[in-house]
């Protein structure tokens, strides 16, 4: 088992015996304390379990990791695993069971299933598919379109126009997709959430579930708590009057995502009622100049202190200004080199995915669009360039998948079915098809040639592959679904032999994670909240509280010896200005 050994703090965190929410600073060992409690707490408890829940997948690999030889914790009566999969899990399957006498079958999103991409009839003329996503869905499956998240490219203004007089349809085209998904038992995240929702309304629900709760868990941690939305709220709110134990850790300033309702007020709201709310203020990762940048974006009273190996770095936090994004990678390197900081140690943060790729000069993968044969050349590309990251390649993968699927279901209906619905359906074994795909990705490739020569393999290399017991795709419908791209789509593919030379992520792809050195790019335009009309500086600068000013936060937490700021010349002197007020101690040479 790992030492690990904890500060006073963080032993009164695995100590304390009531329910409580800790306020904790970035780089607090707010997931080192938690395991703590979670390893002392199962073997304290013989029979009831308790959950220790993280909100992603690559948060609770890390919980589990850092459980090391100690599996007996992760052994049912206990769990380790997302909120969703506890949802799913405890609440929704058992009771869906009761309801409709068979298993639900869960998907992680809307996208993953055919039907919820869909048109009108008559259709919209030249518009694309209407998509689940723009709608809001109520617990009783009545859906209301917002028509702000229908992208600008969905078609031309009238095409707009008509969808927001065709409203009542479109929603009731929705609801109706929405409905026939349940009876299929074709559940995402969003969906359980509503259902979960619906049945902690009803009182014989309620009633069944707090028995089944009680009698399974003595305890409930949460890590990361500043994520949970309204319903998770509500799920911890009903575990705590069932009689189980809720322990949550936290940092309000990095809830970074309202567009799932993770809204700071509510989860403060709840923290305000809950027994203790002990604070944790050592930084365990960052330098005093990074913790003097964290304290200046926070919106509470703590002031966080350096604690760890980095206390002693003097860096300032150093601002770079750029016209162009290309700009930043050369000057951020030069600015490392003088602290002995190589590219492999620094990652270019933003909050929009295309600053960064631009930035470190990454070609665009959703140039892809829909052409089957260029998402395997990209695919193909992403594999084998070393410095994608693991979502990027997850995503090309996925694509593949899709695609060799397209040729394995053609003309039958697969549309309301999520992906692993449908390998059982044509007893695909899900794991054959990815290391199907990625042998397909790597064993082509684009490099060099023209989109005719490689939509040419593409076919043939889907002709001749081995397809073992499973069904094998026709040869007459090959030649339909893998088209050569077209040129302009084409011309991308050469670029992709250049591999970044410097990691780049979205903001949100780096939670809980750390970097020596961060390059955070503030580009030429601000985004600007069509709400209150201001951008993240003016939110900065006004004191107002608001979640792109905790992207900045969340970002700049992220590095342990170096935070460059790479500011557009726009913005440089605000910046300066606002570090300045707050004392963070930066340089701009
Ligand atoms: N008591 C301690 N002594 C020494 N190092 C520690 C201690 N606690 C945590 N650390 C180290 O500090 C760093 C930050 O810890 P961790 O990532 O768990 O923090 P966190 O609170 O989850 O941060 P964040 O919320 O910002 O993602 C890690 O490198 C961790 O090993």
């Amino acid at each position: 088992m790992n030492e690990v050994k904890l500060t006073d703090g963080q032993q009164a965190l695995v100590d304390a015996t009531d329910s409580l929410f800790a306020a904790a600073c970035p780089g607090a060992g707010k997931t080192r304390a938690m395991v703590a409690r979670f390893l002392k707490r199962t073997a304290e408890e013989p029979r009831r379990g308790i959950a220790l829940i993280s909100f992603t997948n690559a948060a609770v690999d890390e919980v589990r990791h850092r459980c090391g030889s100690q599996t007996e914790a992760l052994r049912t009566p206990h769990f380790v695993g997302t909120f969703d999969t506890f949802i799913h899990r405890f609440i929704v399957t058992p009771l869906y069971v009761k309801a409709y006498n068979r298993k639900p079958n869960y998907v992680q999103s809307w996208q993953d299933v055919t039907s919820t991409s869909f048109r009108l009839v008559p259709d919209l003329g030249r518009a694309k598919d209407l998509e689940f996503r723009w709608f809001d869905f109520e617990p009783d499956g009545r859906a209301y379109l917002d028509v702000s998240r229908v992208p600008k490219t969905f078609g031309d203004a009238a095409v707009h126009h008509q969808l927001a007089q065709r409203k009542y349809e479109a929603e009731a085209k929705a609801s109706h997709i929405f409905g026939q998904l349940l009876k299929v038992g074709t559940i995402t995240c969003e969906a359980a959430r509503l259902l979960a929702a619906f049945w902690l309304n009803s009182s014989e629900e309620r009633a069944i579930l707090e028995g089944l709760l009680r009698a399974r868990f003595a305890e409930v941690i949460v890590d990361e708590a500043q994520d949970c939305g309204r319903e998770e709220l509500d799920i911890l709110h009903f575990l705590q009057d069932s009689g189980v134990r809720v322990v949550m850790v936290g940092d309000l300033d990095q809830s970074i995502y309202e567009f799932r309702n993770a809204t700071p007020a509510a989860v403060q709201e709840f923290a305000a009622r809950v027994p203790a709310q002990p604070e944790l203020d050592d930084n365990w990762r960052s330098s005093p100049a990074i913790c003097a940048f964290n304290s200046a974006l926070r919106s509470g009273q703590l002031v966080e202190t350096a604690r760890g190996e980095n206390s002693v770095v003097q860096t300032p936090v150093h601002l770079i200004e750029f016209s162009a994004l290309d700009q930043i990678v050369p000057a951020a390197l030069e600015v490392a080199e003088r602290y002995k900081l190589a590219a492999d140690d620094l990652v270019v943060l933003s909050h929009a995915e295309a600053h960064g790729m631009k930035a470190v000069g990454v070609a665009g993968l959703e140039a892809a669009g829909s052409n089957r044969v260029l998402a395997i050349a990209n695919a193909g590309s992403t594999l084998r360039s070393r410095d994608t990251d693991p979502k990027a390649r997850r995503k090309a993968v996925e694509q593949v998948q899709r695609a060799i699927l397209a040729t394995l279901t053609v003309g039958r209906d697969t549309q309301h079915h999520s992906f692993t619905a449908v390998c059982e359906e044509i007893s695909v074994d899900p794991r054959w098809l990815e290391s199907f795909a990625v042998r397909m990705a790597l064993g082509l490739d684009a490099q060099g040639k023209t989109r005719l020569d490689f939509a040419a393999e593409v076919r043939e290399f889907l002709k001749t592959a081995g397809w073992g017991d499973g069904p094998a795709p026709a040869s007459s419908d090959l030649g339909k679904l893998f088209k050569a791209p077209p040129e302009a789509a084409w011309a991308g593919v050469s670029s992709f032999g250049n591999s970044p030379s410097i990691r780049y992520s979205t903001v949100h792809g780096v939670k809980g994670m750390e970097f020596p050195g961060v390059v955070l790019v503030l580009p030429d335009r601000l985004r600007v909240d069509p709400v209150t009309g201001r951008t993240v500086l003016d939110d900065w600068e006004g004191a107002h509280n608001t979640e792109a000013r905790r992207v900045l936060y969340v970002a700049g937490s992220r590095a342990q010896e170096l935070l460059v700021c790479a500011l557009h010349r726009k913005h440089t002197s605000r910046v300066a200005a606002l570090l300045d007020v707050k004392g963070v101690p930066y340089s701009t040479a």
